[in-house]
């Protein structure tokens, strides 16, 4: 019908007798622009051809007059393809209109961290590593799989798609094949990777096949994952657990190098399809020669030819967790801090976080609520004062201790440790998982918001004022922050904080556990929040039911988001939702919904900028600070319940022993060392010098800094939105 009234509309208007615009001649219906110019280049002066992505119809420019009229009276009704019957040709419909829309162009934005070698290997290289492929798949053994969506084969160590993970302790018989060795290492000389890796996955797809998205297991693999691409270019898609998605294009014989955020942040994987959207040049370059006048440029569609990847990793072999039946999830420590330096790029600030941060919540969370039950009087002084059914949002929420305070607002928790998140959910708070520097919550949607003791585990100065900027982003205009950073000066006019304790209180601290960090144990608790009693507490059990439950909330999700099931769901990246659909971003929460491109290119470009001042500022700081010029600065570990001696440090926290488990004693007896470092953890801070974190808000977009002050050891400030 709709065609039908197209077609009768085909009337040429005074003023627009140029364009055709070409229904059923779409990027959507499987039509290339290499389909399309041999067809209406016949009638001579074609200037070009705009294809939009995923739409059903395209547009054709001529210079003149007569060579468009031309084209609609002979192409007009024009069966392009032939289908099984006559219901399923392609009938193109052509139409004068006024105007075409600028050529689209393909983005070229990456998500940070990833970058593509082209030509990494020769045509030779691509054809002996096609060949081995080809032999080696053959012999079918437990090395090889044939999953749903493609052939897959494992070199090195075995990665187990049931547990997500690779036995470290039973390695295959066959190593990275030596082809690969020369190559390799020109990629590690080049910088590409920092180590040589004891990991090879061969994937072997067919057109029409792919990979889910997925996030490769952060446990299981180091930092830095190359992918050669041979025989056939693919578009990846890569998504940020806020709704951005990227769609890259790699070559025949490039290496795609993942690192830093686009290794643990971003998903990424390939939708199956026979053919892909893209850059008419390179559809073109990659195609045999079509022998026309007319200039290619815009989006076309490119048909897939089987593609190889090798994917090269880098399994981690010291493991921060005992991963058996009897003792899933329980945490040893993490990793010897030895390791760890102060950060220098957003890459390794987010790498650290992973670890010395996220992690480490997810492993104590249990414990740590255990520690964390009031609301400290100033929070609660502020939350009291906001007026009746104003809507809040406390980022970094951990277990929900300031949610509940004030019951005549509409509160809302989020946490990027899932555990946290939970344990929250199960006090019965509306609770989602959100990373703060992204937070997945409609921009200017809040009355109020909390950030209490979390910028301060950002690892640089870059990332505490961008998650700074996402707190202002999702208040109203005239809606008030409260931001709670922990204090480098933990004696202010000679008086001590109460986290600076005697030294009996700190050795019956050290016996209970925990550190105590960054809240206090007084007594001097505003009275309409009453401390929960143990009772009150979640079991473990409990616990455990309501991660499942909010599990199933994800997986409802991915069914939404996956445009087909998965065989090898390795993704990690997760987001829980609330009942609060509608104040969570539709537009940055997961790939449920189209993203605001607009946004999110206007937040690109400011977020540059302010990137470029924020790392000046940061050079000046280190200048005036005195750090090292090129050495890279260790973190040190700080001792509880002293005076911080470094901005940028390590905070032990110790579990409180448990019993343990019979696996782990038969660890010990096998002379594990992890097992007897025993239960000690390291969290990042960067503790803020007075004046820092006013300096900080001052410098954001619409917002005023109302009130700065100092509590408890801590740095505070009220901010307004502009
Ligand atoms: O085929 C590719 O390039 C990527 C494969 C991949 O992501 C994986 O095996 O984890
Ligand atoms: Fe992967």
């Amino acid at each position: 019908m709709w065609l039908y009234v197209l077609k009768t509309a085909a009337i040429r208007a005074s003023g627009c007798d140029r364009i055709l615009c070409v229904q059923n001649g779409g990027l959507d219906n499987g039509v290339s622009q290499e389909e399309l110019i041999p067809l209406f280049s016949k009638f001579s002066n074609l200037e070009g051809i705009v294809m939009l992505p995923h739409k059903q119809y395209c547009f054709v420019c001529y210079s003149d007059t007569s060579s468009a009229a031309l084209a609609l009276e002979k192409l007009n009704g024009f069966v392009l393809r032939k289908g099984r019957d006559p219901s399923q040709n392609v009938i193109l419909y052509l139409c004068f209109v006024e105007k075409a829309p600028s050529s689209v162009s393909p983005s070229y934005e990456r998500p940070p961290g990833l970058d593509i070698v082209e030509d990494f290997v020769s045509e030779k290289t691509e054809q002996a590593l096609i060949d081995l492929m080809d032999m080696d798949l053959e012999s079918t053994n437990k090395e090889t799989a044939v999953m749903k969506h493609r052939k897959v084969k494992h070199y090195g160590f075995e990665f187990k798609y049931g547990i997500n993970d690779v036995d470290v302790k039973d390695p295959l018989k066959k190593g990275i094949p030596d082809i690969c060795h020369g190559f390799l290492n020109e990629a590690k000389e080049r910088g590409l990777i920092h180590h040589f890796p004891d990991q090879l996955t061969i994937n072997c797809y067919e057109p029409g096949q792919g990979i889910p998205a997925h996030v490769d297991t952060l446990e299981a693999f180091e930092d830095g994952i190359v992918s050669l691409s041979l025989g056939s270019q693919i578009v990846m898609d890569f998504r940020h657990p806020d709704g951005r998605h990227v769609s890259v294009l790699l070559p025949r014989r490039s290496l795609m190098v993942m690192k830093g955020e686009s290794r643990y942040v971003w998903s990424h994987g390939i939708t199956p399809r026979k053919s892909d959207i893209v850059s008419a040049e390179t559809g073109n370059k990659e195609s045999d020669s079509n022998g026309c006048a007319a200039s290619i440029g815009g989006l076309t569609l490119q048909a897939r030819r089987r593609r190889v990847s090798y994917t090269f990793r880098k399994v981690v072999m010291e493991r921060d967790v005992i991963k058996c039946d009897k003792c899933k999830g329980n945490a040893i420590g993490d990793r010897d801090p030895e390791d760890a330096f102060v950060p220098q790029t957003d890459e390794e600030a987010i790498a650290l976080e992973r670890r010395h941060v996220n992690k480490v919540y997810e492993d104590i969370a249990e414990h740590f609520s255990g520690t964390r039950y009031k609301p400290w009087p100033r929070v609660v002084d502020f939350i009291m004062d906001q007026p009746s059914f104003s809507l809040l949002a406390d980022v970094g929420c951990g277990n929900g201790k300031c949610l509940g305070a004030n019951k005549d607002l509409y509160e809302i928790g989020s946490d990027f440790s899932s555990n946290l998140a939970a344990i929250c959910h199960s006090r019965g708070f509306e609770t989602c998982v959100g990373d703060v520097t992204c937070l997945p919550f409609r921009t200017g949607s809040f009355d109020v918001v909390l950030c209490i003791a979390v910028i301060h585990h950002m690892a640089t100065k870059h990332r505490r004022y961008k998650a700074l900027s996402e707190v202002v982003r999702i208040l109203r205009k005239g809606g008030r922050a409260l931001v709670y950073v922990w204090a480098m000066e933990q004696e202010l006019n000679k008086t001590k904080s109460k986290y600076i304790k005697s030294s009996r209180q700190q050795k019956q601290e050290n016996q209970e556990g925990g550190d105590a960090v960054d809240e206090t144990s007084s007594n001097d608790c505003v009275a309409s929040r009453p401390a929960r009693s143990s009772a009150e507490r979640l079991t473990c059990e409990q616990n455990s039911t309501v991660k499942q439950e909010s599990e199933g909330r994800i997986a409802d999700h991915s069914v939404i988001e996956s445009a087909y099931a998965s065989d090898d769901k390795s993704c990690v990246s997760e987001f829980t939702t609330s009942q609060s659909d509608n104040i969570i971003d539709s537009e940055t929460c997961g790939s449920v919904k189209q993203i605001s491109v607009q946004r999110v290119k206007d937040e690109t470009s400011k977020s540059k900028s302010d990137q470029q001042d924020i790392f000046n500022d940061a050079s000046k700081s280190y200048a005036l600070e005195g750090s090292p010029d090129l050495d890279q600065k260790k973190l040190t570990v700080h001792v509880n319940r002293t005076q911080f001696k470094d901005q940028d440090l390590l905070v032990p926290w110790q579990l409180k022993a448990k019993p343990i488990a019979p696996c782990e004693s038969e660890n010990k007896t096998a002379g594990n060392e992890n097992a007897n470092k025993g239960d000690l953890f390291h969290r990042f801070y960067h503790v803020f010098r007075q004046g820092e974190l006013e300096a900080m808000c001052k410098r954001l977009a619409d917002c005023t800094v109302k009130k700065s002050y100092y509590d408890q050891g801590n740095w505070c400030v009220v901010l307004e939105k502009l």
